[in-house]
């Protein structure tokens, strides 16, 4: 069986961690995993970690590391025949130590993008809240305005992309960020890409995980439950 590839992306709001994610799913059959999709079904489906994330989300927080991991890491440790990419987690340097101690990451997706595109890019998205689809005016606009191309329903704008909000989100993502990327840096796993479109940073992704995803090989993997 080939082996498993386990990979992060990090970056800041707007940074194109989504739309890259999507790209790297379909291309290389990645199993795509997403902090928020986990929490918002947890939440859906009542369960005690969702019904206390609920209540940091609710009040514009972020969830605190020990129900973070204690809703992702076993779901992590199932995941013993596929290969993941996880964007959203870790968020914090708890969150990514918590993290090393369950599973050897192979891959870690850093991208470095000027503030004046962050803020550009942010003001001009919209996204589907009952699917999560992302839709920039400008970049990749719904086939009919304001619409979800799949569904029709209504597109919204999050609170957080509005200009007021953003200045402090993209303060506290440098700083909350920057222990995680050395920690990374340290293992010899981090991958930085910079520039300000996508479309041009996405060769130079493609081209290294053509490299580091292997098509065959003797040996599995797994996540190591935690103590
Ligand atoms: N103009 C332009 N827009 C882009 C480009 N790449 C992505 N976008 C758009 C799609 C979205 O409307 C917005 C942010 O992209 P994503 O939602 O993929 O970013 P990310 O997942 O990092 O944001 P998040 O952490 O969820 O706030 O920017 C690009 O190269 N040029
Ligand atoms: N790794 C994490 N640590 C703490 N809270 C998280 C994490 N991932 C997601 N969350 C919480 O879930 C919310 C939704 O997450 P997400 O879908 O990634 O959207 P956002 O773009 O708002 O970060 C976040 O605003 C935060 O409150």
């Amino acid at each position: 069986m080939a082996k498993l590839f386990r990979a992060v992306i990090m970056g800041p709001p707007g940074s194109g961690k989504g739309t890259i994610s999507e790209r790297i799913a379909q291309r290389f059959g990645l199993t795509r995993l997403s902090s928020g999709d986990f929490i918002r079904e947890n939440i859906a489906a009542n369960t005690d970690a969702g019904v206390l994330a609920k209540t940091y989300i609710e009040r514009g927080l972020l969830v605190p590391d020990h129900v973070m991991t204690r809703l992702l890491l076993p779901r992590l440790e199932e995941m013993t025949r596929h290969s993941w990419l996880m964007d959203g987690f870790p968020r914090t340097l708890a969150q990514a130590e918590a993290l090393n101690s369950t599973c050897d990451l192979d891959l870690v997706i850093s991208l470095n993008i000027p503030y004046e595109t962050l803020k550009e890019r942010l003001s001009d998205r919209w996204i589907h809240p009952a699917s999560g689809r992302v839709y920039n005016m400008g970049f990749n606009p719904p086939h009919v305005q304001g619409r979800d191309d799949i569904s029709g329903e209504p597109l919204i704008q999050q609170d957080d992309d509005k200009p007021e909000a953003l200045v402090a989100r993209l303060r506290h993502y440098k700083d909350v960020a920057k222990p995680i990327i050395d920690l990374y840096k340290s293992k010899g796993i981090l991958h930085t890409f910079s520039g300000t479109e996508t479309d041009r940073i996405w060769p130079y992704i493609n081209s290294l995980l053509s490299t580091k995803i292997p098509s065959t090989s003797q040996t599995d993997t797994q996540c190591i439950p935690m103590p």
